[in-house]
């Protein structure tokens, strides 16, 4: 395979300006083309040394002075051979040395991703390990980094074949006994306990491609709520800055806000919406038309209430989140509740002598874990800790926060990372695709049915369904992946790598 490909050349760093720009060839031709750039290179160059070399044009004019590596196949990133100049990073200069690599036929411009196909083709690297390439470049957060670093170093990979291997014993058993009934006598008999624990395997990689979607894109997290509760106050404390205008008009926020932050290595995506009321004026309603789009699409919605809010109010405003889940949280905290109060608001003051809930962890807006820089069994005066300890028995503490003074807006933080992520880092994480479990279900399925037929039916039906489980996972490995999903996966990628 390796001889019969076009050898391909393309430039593997960004086209802006750098330090340094790196042209790339790879190929049976590499070499040889590499050193009509680079004419002072030996004929047989040492691989993995570094030269110190004049790149020139045609006519042998110099472009530029610097490194030439060439890698010997198979010991190179895509098993072919492989040479890099490593050029100072202007643009302009790199296009010179590319036009001049393709100048005399031997090589043609790398489609998108085809470097890192080659590897694949070659097998340097398995399916996952080159959509694991892909997600590192792609990667914007540290989170991402690190998940598709463990991608690149066969984390996904390894479990696939921890599923594969068993797998396809499994179905040599069940054909041998099928063939052989003599020799293979027994080896089926376990058949349904096997495919049972494959499945849960199975099912286990699939429950992880939330949150590798979550990793790979970020968290959505929209605050919504009534005018004026203090949502672009929030919103500017959440990101740090003053993005969003603050005025104590109501509906000052029109268009939604976004902003990028990171917290805790998660990329998570901010969004401050239009407030919610009755009766908005024409523009207002137009806002309120694009907080209600805008809920259906987050993973998080934070409702802000200000103070004194009615319980009723508080339904309404949290039924415009429909399926999105929602944590409520309590506003303008440094507010005296008195001044503002309703009587809601009263009542439960009258009972704060009530002993706080004696865990914050039950219900919709607790936090799990470790995340919660409040200890709950620790007894607090009312009104200083983040966690109402207002709120009516039996139902879950709100979180408390002020916008203005920043009180308790850490506690929400950690609140908002446990409701998204549950327990445990984002960075541990096997970046799970939707594409993999695309793959990983229809494996489960044809898993689920096997078990059933090893009940119900013939030998020959369970080994089918365990056939096509196995193909199914060999779309996640690569090891049955057709030519039309290898192209739609390396076209993600961009060119040159
Ligand atoms: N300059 C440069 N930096 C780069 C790359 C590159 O191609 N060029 N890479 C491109 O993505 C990544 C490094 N990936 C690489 C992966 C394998 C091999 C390689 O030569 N593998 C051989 C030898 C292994 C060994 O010596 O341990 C092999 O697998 O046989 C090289 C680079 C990131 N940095
Ligand atoms: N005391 C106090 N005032 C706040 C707090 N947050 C906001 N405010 C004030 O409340 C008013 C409204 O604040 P915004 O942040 O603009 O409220 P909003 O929810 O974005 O309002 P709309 O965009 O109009 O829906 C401003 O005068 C803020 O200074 C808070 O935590 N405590
Ligand atoms: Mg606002």
């Amino acid at each position: 395979m390796t001889s019969v490909s076009p050898t391909i050349v393309a430039l593997a760093t960004a086209p802006t300006a750098g330090a340094v720009g790196i042209l790339r060839l790879s190929g049976p031709a590499a070499l040889e083309v590499g050193r009509r750039l680079a004419p002072g290179i030996p004929a047989e160059p040492t691989p993995r040394h570094a030269y110190l070399a004049t790149f020139v044009d045609a006519a042998g004019r110099a472009l530029d002075e610097g490194l030439f590596l060439y890698f010997r196949a198979p010991a190179s990133f895509t098993g072919e051979d492989v040479v890099e100049l490593q050029a100072h990073g202007s643009p302009r200069l790199l296009q010179l040395l590319l036009a001049r690599a393709l100048e005399d036929g031997l090589a043609r411009l790398a489609m998108p991703g085809e470097f890192t196909r080659r590897a694949f083709l070659n097998g340097r690297i398995d399916l996952t390990r080159a959509e694991a390439v892909a997600d590192l470049v792609a990667a914007d957060s540290e989170s991402a980094v690190r998940a598709a670093a463990a991608g690149l170093s066969g984390a996904l990979s390894e479990r696939v074949r921890a599923l594969e291997e068993p797998l396809r014993a499994l179905h040599a058993d069940l054909e041998g006994v099928l063939n052989f009934p003599d020799e293979a006598e027994g080896a089926d008999e376990d058949a349904g306990a096997r495919v049972q624990a494959l499945r849960a395997q199975a099912e286990a990689l699939i429950a992880e491609a939330g949150h590798g979607r979550l990793v790979r894109r970020g968290a959505r997290v929209a605050l919504f709520g009534p005018v004026n509760a203090g949502k672009s106050t929030l919103f500017n404390r959440l990101v740090g800055e003053a993005r969003a205008l603050v005025d104590d008009e109501p509906g000052t926020t029109r268009d939604a806000l976004e902003a990028r932050v990171e917290w805790r290595g998660l990329g998570v995506t901010l969004f401050d919406t239009a407030g919610l009321r009755e009766t908005p004026g024409r523009v207002e309603a137009l806002g309120i038309a694009r907080t209600r789009e805008l809920l259906s699409g987050v993973d998080l919605a934070v409702l802000v209430l200000p103070p004194g809010t009615a319980e009723a109010d508080a339904e309404r405003w949290l039924a415009e989140a429909g399926a999105t889940p929602v944590l409520r949280i309590d506003g303008k905290c440094d507010v005296d509740a008195r001044s503002s109060a309703m009587t809601e608001v009263r009542v439960v003051e009258a009972r704060s002598d009530d002993s706080r809930p004696t865990s914050p962890r039950t219900g919709v807006d607790a936090v799990q874990g470790s995340a919660s820089t409040e200890s709950p069994s620790t007894p607090r005066a009312p009104f200083t800790s983040p966690w109402d300890a207002t709120s009516p028995p039996g139902t879950p503490p709100r979180l408390r926060v002020s916008g203005l003074t920043g009180e308790g807006v850490d506690t929400l933080r950690e609140a908002l990372l446990s409701r998204l992520w549950g327990g445990g880092t984002p960075s541990a994480v096997a970046l799970v695709s939707e594409r993999h479990a695309d793959a990983l279900r229809r494996a489960s399925e044809a898993l689920s049915r096997a078990e059933s037929a090893s009940r119900l039916s013939t030998l020959e039906v369970v080994s089918g369904e365990v056939a096509l489980s196995l193909e199914a996972l060999g779309e996640v490995s690569g090891t049955s992946a057709s030519e039309a999903l290898i192209d739609a996966i390396f076209q993600r990628f961009c060119i040159g790598k």
